[in-house]
């Protein structure tokens, strides 16, 4: 389980906290760091997080491909489109919100979406993120940016790879439509309302990371397979350093 140190705050002590922090270059495992500190031993945990933000529009393939890539290389896969469609499924306060906004093919608030990505982060054992459909906004952008500054000494506030599903829209509406998983905003009426979100609201974030340098875009055409081949060598490139 990977915690952030300062969010252990309310349950250890501040001498506790500095002594941890002092010891450790980045996130300290929970379990593991309060069984070591009982033996007198806090072996750090010296893998930075590696985040990845997979982007694109409704039925570009994102979920498939980071299928591919967890398999490949070993990520840890948030799909923030899933973490919202369990917090309906589990009936939480914020469920009947989530699901109208679904409907709508609107966008959650970020408060709501952050939260749920952070607490997936954190309770991970794995050090390298798959954020899948996520940021949607410039605001979400933002919202998770101010998380991370928590984290700047260790990782800063950006994510490490961002990348572009460019898919031509008759053929995202095409798979949106044949996809058959039961999900509310698989129609027609939906799928327009998200087309339009994407392009408004969306598309500012990939143009953000472009300028910054961090975008990689893949042509979403073709087959699975065929898509993966154009993402695998920018993981491939990075396992060296990632681990
Ligand atoms: N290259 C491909 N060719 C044809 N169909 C595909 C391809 N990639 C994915 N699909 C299919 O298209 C549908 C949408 O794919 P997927 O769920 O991965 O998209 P997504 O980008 O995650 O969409 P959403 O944003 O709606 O969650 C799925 O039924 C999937 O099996
Ligand atoms: O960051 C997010 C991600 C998703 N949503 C809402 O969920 C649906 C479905 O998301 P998928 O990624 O396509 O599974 C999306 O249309 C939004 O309504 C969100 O608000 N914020
Ligand atoms: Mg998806």
């Amino acid at each position: 389980m990977w915690r952030r140190v300062a969010s252990l705050s309310s349950s250890i002590s501040s001498s506790f906290l500095a002594q941890t922090a002092s010891r450790l270059n980045t996130w300290e495992s929970l379990t593991t760091g309060i069984a070591q500190q009982a033996k007198g031993v806090i072996a750090p945990k010296e893998k930075t997080p590696f985040i990845t933000f997979v982007l694109g529009g409704p039925g570009s393939g994102k979920g498939t491909q980071c299928i591919k890539i967890v398999e490949t290389f070993g990520f840890a896969h948030l799909s923030a489109g899933d973490l919202l469609r369990r917090e309906i499924a589990s009936k939480s306060a914020d469920g009947a919100m989530i699901l109208n906004t679904i409907k709508e093919g609107k966008i959650v608030p970020s408060q709501v979406t952050v939260k749920l990505i952070q607490k997936e982060m954190e309770l991970s054992d794995n050090h390298k993120f798959l954020i899948d459909g996520f940021p949607r906004t410039e605001e979400n952008r933002v919202s998770f940016e101010q998380i991370l500054s928590e984290w700047q000494s260790q990782i800063g506030v950006e994510p490490n790879v961002v990348l572009f599903f460019d898919c031509p829209e008759e053929e995202m509406v095409k798979r949106v439509l044949n996809r058959n998983e039961g999900r509310v905003d698989d129609n027609l009426e939906t799928i327009k309302k998200r087309l339009t979100v994407f392009q408004a609201l969306s598309l500012p974030v990939i143009n953000y990371y472009s300028e910054k340098g961090k975008l990689y875009t893949i042509k979403a055409i073709g087959t699975e397979d065929e898509i993966f081949e154009q993402v695998r060598p920018i993981f491939a490139a990075f396992e060296q350093t990632v681990g």
